[in-house]
Formats: structure tokens, C-alpha cells, sequence
């Protein structure tokens, strides 16, 4: 159970500490941040509302740990990566129960984004000793005018100390996509978990904490991002801000100083559907793309953009299987379950009430309790409705008929998002054509978007930079370069 067992450090009274400087700390704001449960909307926890003050401390410790990590051999540092990895999948239960009373996230699905964490660090340690093994030689006469008398030895080296910003939807995964290419690549981290899911990001940093990593070089601040979030990516000591998250983004890139940043933001990934596609295919990859966590995951199929001839059977097809979907609490592991806050829901029913005063056919009959929105397909949107181009995060899903394939690509290129998108035909070299047109970081070919696996490279335009993991591990080093200069031109012979 959360907070108990080996977690019970974590736990003060009713409140969940901070972790600093290898320690579960209260703090001295005597300031809580209450988690709201979205199904119940209850309070289900409190976590610490750290200072500014405290924030300094942790960067200065992080600063001092990394000095030391990055003279930790890199074999050392993968096997406590994959110590970690092991403790997260052992206590995957108690981690998963916060997912679910944070976030609504389904019981199973809670269980996977454990355990894919855990595989995630273990890839990242792996792959960590794989490329950071290696440097580079160059030569000099390679350059017109020079002779082979310089040889410039390059590898990569952390940056310092890494600001981790990971949003509400995978606050375990997406903190560890972060955390584990940090690591290995000899960095400090410091996370700020969402505030929503900051419970298992907690129970999470635990796990590091079990496997025995340096004192300050992990730590985890809470506090809400509107509060203290400025705060830290403005932060002198930190040297690269890995984000992930809406249009707070947007807004920290033009703040943050001159440090290398990750940011992954929002999409309207786009569906693409031609005549001569398989359509039972298409409906089943538009059901788990469009609501599989309810929508909220930035690669949700959030447009289908479908040629007129096979819109009817779709649509036919889709609503057969949305009608289907269990809808309800997470405990329960409902397919549908509510949406993070009343805000997003209140987001969610605006896009909605646009469309139906536009004309949109409701496909289902919009319902709403609390936060909890039953899945919905809007057929016959137009381009001049908010939801042909807005992200809901929840299960609304819009279909838009087009004459021509064009017609599709136009509309997915005229969206200022370009994270993720697909196409379906049984025609490859259509597919081949139509991938290389849309302005998307990842096409799927006949099949719904999806980040996993997780050393794929996640490329967007809705961004900054590319995640995955060897992404992620090259974006979080820098390049060191040692030139030997001869005396004179050395050149082998064999
Ligand atoms: N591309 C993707 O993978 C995802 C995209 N999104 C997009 O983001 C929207 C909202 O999701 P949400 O998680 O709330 O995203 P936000 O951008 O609101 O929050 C993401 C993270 O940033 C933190 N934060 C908030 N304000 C600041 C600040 N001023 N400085 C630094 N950090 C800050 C949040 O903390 P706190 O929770 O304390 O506010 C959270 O940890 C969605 O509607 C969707 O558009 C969301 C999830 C994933
Ligand atoms: O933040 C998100 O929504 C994720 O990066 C999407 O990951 P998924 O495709 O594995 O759900």
C-alpha cells in the first residue's frame, strides 16, 4: 500500500515529503499542495510545498553529487540503473495504487506504466554503456590545406545538473525517461513531478533511493509548477531542463537561460484514412488511439481525417466499438474513466458545446458526471469548430470527411502541432508519399501513434529536440574534444 512498507519513509503524518540530499524531508514552509482524486474529487493526498530556499539547497547539491557521479565508472552507474529498475518493478503494486487514486489511470494500465519504466531504466543503463563507451578520432589532413598532424580524440560528457518537468499524464514514465538518460550520462537530476501523480513519482524516487545513488544527486521538489516552477527553471544551477507537458512549455523556453532544453509538448495527431484501407483495422486503431486513457496522451488519435466513400462504414464501425467501452472508475479498470481535473473537464465540455451550436453530428449523446465524460465521436466537423484544431486530453474525438488526400495533408500541416500522425491504405508507396508530406515528427503506417517502444526516437515539431532513449542520452552530454598535436605528420602505413 502506498506510503507504507518500505515507503513508509516517505510518509510524515498525512503529508508526503520532499527528497533532498538523499533524505525524505518536510518543509519549512509548513505548506501543503493537496492531490485531488479525479474520481472521487476528494483530497487523496498532500505533498510538501517546498521553498525557494530549499530549492537552492538542492541544486547546490546536486551540483557537488554530479562532480563525483561523473567520475563514477559507467559500468557502476548502469548496474545501480538497473538496481533501481528491479526495486520500481518489484513494488509496481503500491506504485500503480497512487496512479490510480492521482490520476484515473486504469488499474492495468497503472501496472504497465510501472513495469515499462522499469524496462525503459534497464534499456536506458544498457544502452548508456553502448554509446558513451564510444568517442571519436578525427584527423587533420581530412581538411583542405592540413597534413595529418592533429588527432582529435571527442567523447560525450554530462551537461551538470538536469531540471526534470514531467506532466500529469505518465508522471512514473515520463519522469524516467528522463531520470535514466540523466544518470547514465553522468548528470545530477532534479524532478519536479506534476502535481497530480507527484505521490507516485514520489514512491518512484524511492526506488532510486533504495538502490543506493549518491546522496543529492536525485532529488524531488514538490510544490505546484505555478508557484515554484519559474523558480526552477530560471535557476542558475541548472545546465539543461527536460520538459514534457502543454504550453507552460512554450513559456519556459522563452525564460529559460542559455541551457539545452527537451521540451515535448502538445499534438493534434492526425489519422489519415484512405478508401482502400483495411476499415476493421482502422476502427479498432481509432478506438485505442482516440481513447485508450480516456484521450489524454499526447499520441491520442485527435483527428480522423477520412476520404467520404468509407466514412459511413468507419463511423459504423467506430460507434459499434465505442459503445462497447466500460465506462467508470479506475479501480475498476474501466476503459473510460474520468479526466484529470474539473478544469480539463470544463475544457473538454467547451470544445464540445462549440461544435454542437456548429453543427457537429454527435455520434453518442454527450454526457458528463463530474469529471467523468463519456466517449464521444463528433462526425462532420469543419474546419471553422475549435475541435478541427484544439487537443481536448479527454475522449472527444472529432472526424472530419475529405475529397481527396490532399485535402488531409493540407489540414494536418496547417495544425501548429506536428508530434505524431498515421495513415491507413493498403497501398505502401501511397503510405511512403503520404508520410513524407505530413509535417509530423513519427508516421504510423497502419497503425494508431504511439511513443513505445520506448527506444524508438520520438521526434515532434510540437517541440523542442527529440526524446527516446538514445535521444535522450545524447541530448543530455555534450561534445569534449582533446587534440594531440604532432611534432610533425604521422601517417600509418598499415
Ligand atoms: N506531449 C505530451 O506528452 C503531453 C502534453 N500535455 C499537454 O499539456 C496539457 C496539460 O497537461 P499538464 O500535465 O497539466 O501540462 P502542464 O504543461 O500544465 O504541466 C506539465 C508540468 O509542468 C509543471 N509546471 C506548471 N507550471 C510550470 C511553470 N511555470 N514552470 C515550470 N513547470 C511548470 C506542472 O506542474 P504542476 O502539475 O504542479 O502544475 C507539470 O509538472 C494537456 O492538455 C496537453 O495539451 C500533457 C501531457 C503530456
Ligand atoms: O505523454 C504522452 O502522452 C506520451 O508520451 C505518449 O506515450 P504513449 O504513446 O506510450 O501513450
Amino acid at each position: 500500500m502506498a506510503g507504507t512498507g518500505v515507503f513508509a519513509d516517505v510518509l510524515d503524518g498525512e503529508v508526503y515529503k520532499y527528497y533532498a540530499d538523499g533524505e525524505w524531508r518536510a518543509s519549512a514552509s509548513g505548506k501543503t499542495v493537496a492531490i485531488v482524486n479525479p474520481t472521487t474529487r476528494q483530497t487523496q493526498y498532500r505533498v510538501q510545498a517546498c521553498t525557494q530556499e530549499e530549492v537552492n539547497k538542492v541544486m547546490d547539491a546536486a551540483k557537488v553529487a554530479q562532480k563525483a557521479w561523473a567520475r563514477t565508472p559507467l559500468w557502476k552507474r548502469a548496474e545501480l540503473l538497473h538496481k533501481a529498475a528491479a526495486i520500481l518493478k518489484e513494488h509496481k503494486a503500491p506504485i500503480a495504487e497512487c496512479l490510480v487514486k492521482e490520476i484515473a489511470k486504469p488499474a492495468k494500465d497503472a501496472v504497465s506504466e510501472v513495469v515499462r519504466s522499469g524496462d525503459l531504466v534497464s534499456y536506458t543503463a544498457e544502452e548508456g554503456v553502448r554509446i558513451l563507451g564510444e568517442g571519436k578520432l578525427l584527423v587533420s589532413d581530412s581538411f583542405p590545406g592540413n597534413e595529418r598532424n592533429k588527432y582529435c580524440l571527442s567523447s560525450k560528457v554530462p551537461l551538470g545538473v538536469v531540471l526534470a518537468i514531467p506532466p500529469f499524464n505518465y508522471p512514473v514514465n515520463l519522469a524516467v525517461s528522463k531520470i535514466g538518460p540523466a544518470l547514465i550520462a553522468g548528470n545530477s537530476l532534479v524532478l519536479k513531478p506534476p502535481t497530480q501523480g507527484a505521490v507516485a513519482a514520489l514512491h518512484m524516487v524511492h526506488c532510486f533511493h533504495l538502490a543506493g545513488f549518491p546522496k543529492g544527486l536525485i532529488s524531488c521538489v514538490t510544490g505546484k509548477g505555478s508557484e515554484i516552477g519559474d523558480f526552477l527553471t530560471m535557476h542558475p544551477g541548472v545546465n539543461c531542463i527536460s520538459f514534457t507537458g502543454g504550453d507552460t512549455g512554450i513559456a519556459i523556453s522563452k525564460k529559460a537561460g542559455m541551457v539545452p532544453l527537451q521540451m515535448e509538448l502538445g499534438g493534434k495527431d492526425a489519422c489519415i484514412v484512405l478508401d482502400d484501407a483495411d476499415l476493421d483495422l482502422v476502427a479498432a486503431n481509432i478506438v485505442k488511439g482516440g481513447f485508450s486513457y480516456s484521450g489524454q496522451r499526447c499520441t491520442a488519435v485527435k483527428v480522423v481525417l477520412i476520404m467520404e466513400a468509407v466514412a459511413d462504414t468507419v463511423v459504423e464501425k467506430v460507434n459499434a466499438k465505442v459503445a462497447k467501452l466500460k465506462v467508470g472508475p479506475p479501480e475498476d479498470d474501466c476503459d473510460i474513466t474520468p479526466v484529470v481535473t474539473e478544469s480539463s473537464a470544463n475544457f473538454i465540455e467547451g470544445l464540445v458545446m462549440d461544435a454542437k451550436e456548429k453543427g457537429a453530428t454527435f455520434c453518442q449523446e454527450y454526457r458528463r458526471e463530474g469529471n467523468l465524460i463519456w466517449p464521444l465521436l463528433l462526425d462532420h466537423v469543419r474546419p471553422d469548430m475549435r475541435i478541427a484544431w484544439e487537443e481536448p486530453f479527454g475522449p472527444v474525438l472529432p472526424v472530419i470527411r475529405i475529397n481527396s488526400v490532399e485535402e488531409g495533408i493540407h489540414h494536418c500541416n496547417a495544425s501548429n502541432f506536428g508530434l505524431q500522425g498515421c495513415v491507413f491504405t493498403r497501398d505502401i508507396n501511397k503510405a511512403i508519399m503520404i508520410s513524407d508530406a505530413m509535417e509530423s515528427g513519427t508516421v504510423q503506417i497502419n497503425s494508431a501513434p504511439a511513443r513505445g517502444p520506448d527506444h524508438f526516437p520520438f521526434l515532434k515539431d510540437s517541440g523542442i529536440g527529440s526524446q527516446g532513449i538514445t535521444n535522450s542520452i545524447n541530448m543530455m552530454t555534450k561534445v569534449k574534444s582533446t587534440v594531440i598535436n604532432l611534432p610533425s605528420p604521422s601517417y600509418t602505413m598499415g
